[in-house]
């Protein structure tokens, strides 16, 4: 490290790499108090050159040459804030290599390489710091490992995707179409570069991924979470959970249960007096229960430039407290715990039905007793006649059930005759 300044390679400039020039560039003093010398951004790595920025740098800084940062033996730490996943690991894993310590937004690369990352950083007394790989500004990864590392975090339930909550408020508030909000949320900066990963659910897996590795101290990776997107929520849906006394968000769910773990990612109705039913917007939340602190919330903006950068440069500032102290790359602990996933029918649940039934005498009872057959019983029960002649929507909301009950009932359901088509099926969280 050189004795008067820390020399920064960002790697990308788009919505977060913009706001960290941003934030480095206009808090300098702040930062200098921090961390008792000045931060100079070294080298930007693009991959257009010709492109338009809002933001003015000189030249000689801007390349599109990877070896230009990586191998640049000034640059004391790699700021990532391009995306992606194979390449990128490979460029990281020879800054580390290199002494360059990283700090990354990317949960692509975090959810299935971090623990990989994190161990050769320590073999070469590097850092790796990946707060803005979760919800954003939210200081939630630090609040895990730090404030909340003297307790026994056994579930976290939140809101981890910007543009999906995004989508969902203003769908339910204003009534606008997915297609018309999910190009907003794309021209705002919140959505990934394919916004497939957004809207189906894969970003916040990646997020849960990472908050359930840390938060119960074992290796949880991707394959571990189920996922369910929001690209086939209706207006209906929304329509229908309104009239209930539900919010429809999109909700990560991570729980501990005598050391059997759920990870989850999935469209869910909370009712409207949850705490998280009133997260808007790109905003993000998380509810974190930990056996001795009891109940604790993290709330902030989960997307965008300068809320994402805010937590990429206090990573940078972690980073460069670690080197005037010399203990970097001494953080990182092996996970404490073996990871073994609950079964379906140790998972619970309520879960709200939408069926299109066949209007004549019986049906209902051909429908209850399918239910009373699997034992899962009717909490609200709502049965519509539709204008479309002889056929019905019977709204359902179950008490709690396992998930092994609920699918075998599920399957029959599909298959009765008196069932025209399963419209949709969502779970349910709170309330009794
Ligand atoms: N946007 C957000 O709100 C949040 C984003 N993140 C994460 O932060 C990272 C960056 O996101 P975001 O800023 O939105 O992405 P953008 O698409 O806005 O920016 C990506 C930047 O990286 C550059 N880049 C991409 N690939 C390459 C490459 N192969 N070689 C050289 N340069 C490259 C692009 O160059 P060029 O400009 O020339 O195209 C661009 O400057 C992602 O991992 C994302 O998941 C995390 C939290 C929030
Ligand atoms: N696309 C992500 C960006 C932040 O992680 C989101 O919408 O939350
Ligand atoms: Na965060």
């Amino acid at each position: 490290m050189s004795a008067k300044e820390v020399r920064i390679g960002l790697l990308g400039l788009g919505t977060v790499g913009t706001g960290v020039v941003s934030i480095i560039s206009r808090h300098q003093e702040e930062l200098r108090h921090q961390v008792g010398c000045p931060v100079t951004i070294k080298k930007v790595l693009v991959r257009n050159l010709d492109k338009k920025r809002d933001i003015e740098l000189d030249d000689s800084v801007v390349t599109d040459q990877i070896e230009d940062v990586l191998f640049d033996q000034d640059i004391d730490v790699i700021i990532e804030v391009m995306g992606g996943v194979e390449t990128t690991k490979e460029h990281l894993l020879t800054a580390l290599r290199n002494g360059k310590h990283v700090v990354t937004a990317n949960k692509d690369l975090m959810a299935i390489y971090g623990a990989e990352l994190l161990k050769v950083a320590a073999e070469h007394n590097c850092d790796v710091y990946y707060e803005a790989s979760v919800a954003g500004g939210i200081p939630i990864l630090r609040s895990l490992s730090d404030g909340l590392s003297a307790d026994r975090i056994t579930k976290m339930m939140g809101i981890v995707n910007g543009t999906t909550n995004y989508i969902l408020t203003k769908m339910t508030q204003n009534g606008s179409s997915y297609e018309e909000v999910l190009t907003q949320a794309q021209e705002l900066g919140f959505a990934e570069s394919d916004p497939t990963a957004d809207v189906e659910g894969l970003d916040a897996a990646r997020k849960m991924a990472i908050l359930a590795t840390l938060g119960f101290s074992m290796n949880v990776s991707l394959d571990d979470v189920t996922v369910k997107g929001i690209s086939s929520v209706t207006k209906t849906d929304l329509d229908y959970c309104d009239q209930l006394g539900y919010t429809m968000k999109l909700i990560g769910l991570a729980k501990r249960d005598e050391g059997r773990v759920e990870v989850s990612v999935e469209p869910t109705l909370l009712p409207k007096d949850h705490p998280l039913a009133s997260v808007h917007n790109e905003y993000n939340a998380v509810y974190v229960y930990g056996e001795a602190v009891g109940e604790t919330m993290f709330y902030g903006p989960g997307a965008g430039s300068l809320p994402t950068a805010t937590a990429v440069v206090s990573d940078l500032v972690s980073v460069m407290k670690n080197m005037r102290l010399g203990v970097c790359g001494r953080a990182v602990q092996e996970p404490l715990h073996q990871r073994v996933m609950k079964q379906a029918n140790e998972i619970d649940s309520k879960y709200f039905l939408r069926l299109r039934v066949v209007d004549q005498a019986g049906t209902f009872q051909a429908v209850t007793s399918l239910f009373a057959e699997y034992g899962v019983s009717f909490e609200k029960l709502l049965q519509l006649p539709l204008e479309a002649n002889e056929v019905a929507e019977v709204i359902v909301i179950t008490h709690h059930t396992n998930k092994e009950n609920y699918e075998n009932l599920y399957k029959k359901l599909s298959e009765l005759e008196v069932i025209e088509s399963i419209e949709s099926c969502y779970r349910v969280e709170g309330g009794r």
